[in-house]
């Protein structure tokens, strides 16, 4: 877990798949060639981890898409980290833009989560990303900077942790940002852990970008210097798209 490759890339399925589609999908997967300094994860809907964790090749990790703030109990509809561990996730994504703004989940809470879920032994994908009329007021570096902070005054450590900076307008919209408007904000966040944080944590902490990622578009987007990988929602779903994607970041 952890990962030693310079790059990461992450499939998240969100809400989508059957067990069909999802055995298809792995089946795509398990016969694709993958470039070897990749660290890749897959983040299926909860009920069909356990079919693919039982049936992937284990070059590919398994990810929650979220996690609750702390230990199992009486919280009707949550998954624990220690389920997720005991189903054989090593990741989880935390601080997903739909979790924010769909379910209303707060940046102090995302942070707790991302503290719990790294005490506890898994890696944490950490996403920020600003909303198009946040980019339009000029605020994506307060945001962005914000929800680093709230990641950074939680957590125990940076050693398991993979930044996905996500603008939420180019989340399922096919808007895919630039290369330089990726890179741009990449360069911030690596800075702002420089100077909060350490040097040694912005150089060596992946920061990996995400929304409408295709295998059309990844190559160009792999070529900025700060982008170290991808999360892809809906072009992870179709295999061999998705192995293009991973092999287009070395
Ligand atoms: O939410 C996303 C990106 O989704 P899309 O690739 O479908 O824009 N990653 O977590």
């Amino acid at each position: 877990m952890a990962g030693t490759g310079k790059f990461f890339v992450g499939g998240n399925w969100k809400c989508n798949g059957t067990k069909d589609s999802i055995s298809k999908l792995v089946s795509d997967l398990n016969s694709a060639k993958l470039e070897a300094d990749v660290d890749v994860i897959v983040a299926p809907p909860f009920l069909y981890i356990d079919q693919v964790k039982n049936s992937l090749t284990d070059r590919i990790e398994i990810s929650g898409q979220n996690s609750w703030v702390g230990k199992g109990g009486a919280f009707t509809g949550e998954i624990s980290v220690e389920q997720l561990k005991d189903i054989g996730a090593t990741w989880v994504i935390l601080g997903h833009s739909e979790r924010r703004h769909v379910i209303g989940e707060d940046d102090q809470f995302i942070g707790k989560k991302a503290a719990y879920a790294l005490n506890e032994g898994l890696g944490v994908i950490a996403c920020i990303g600003e909303k198009l009329e946040e980019r339009e007021a000029g605020k994506t570096f307060d945001i962005c900077f914000q929800q680093l902070k709230a990641f950074a005054d939680a957590v125990p450590s940076w050693d398991n942790i993979v930044i996905a900076y996500e603008p939420v307008w180019a989340i399922g919209t096919g808007k895919v940002a630039s290369p330089e408007q990726a890179q741009e904000v990449h360069v911030a966040v690596r800075d702002w852990l420089k100077k909060n944080v350490s040097p040694e944590v912005a150089s060596k902490t992946r920061i990996i970008y995400g929304g409408s990622v295709n295998g059309g578009n990844s190559a160009e987007l792999a070529k900025k210097e700060d982008i170290d990988g991808f999360l892809v929602g809906g072009a992870s779903l179709k295999g061999p798209e998705f192995a293009t994607i991973i092999n287009s970041v070395t």
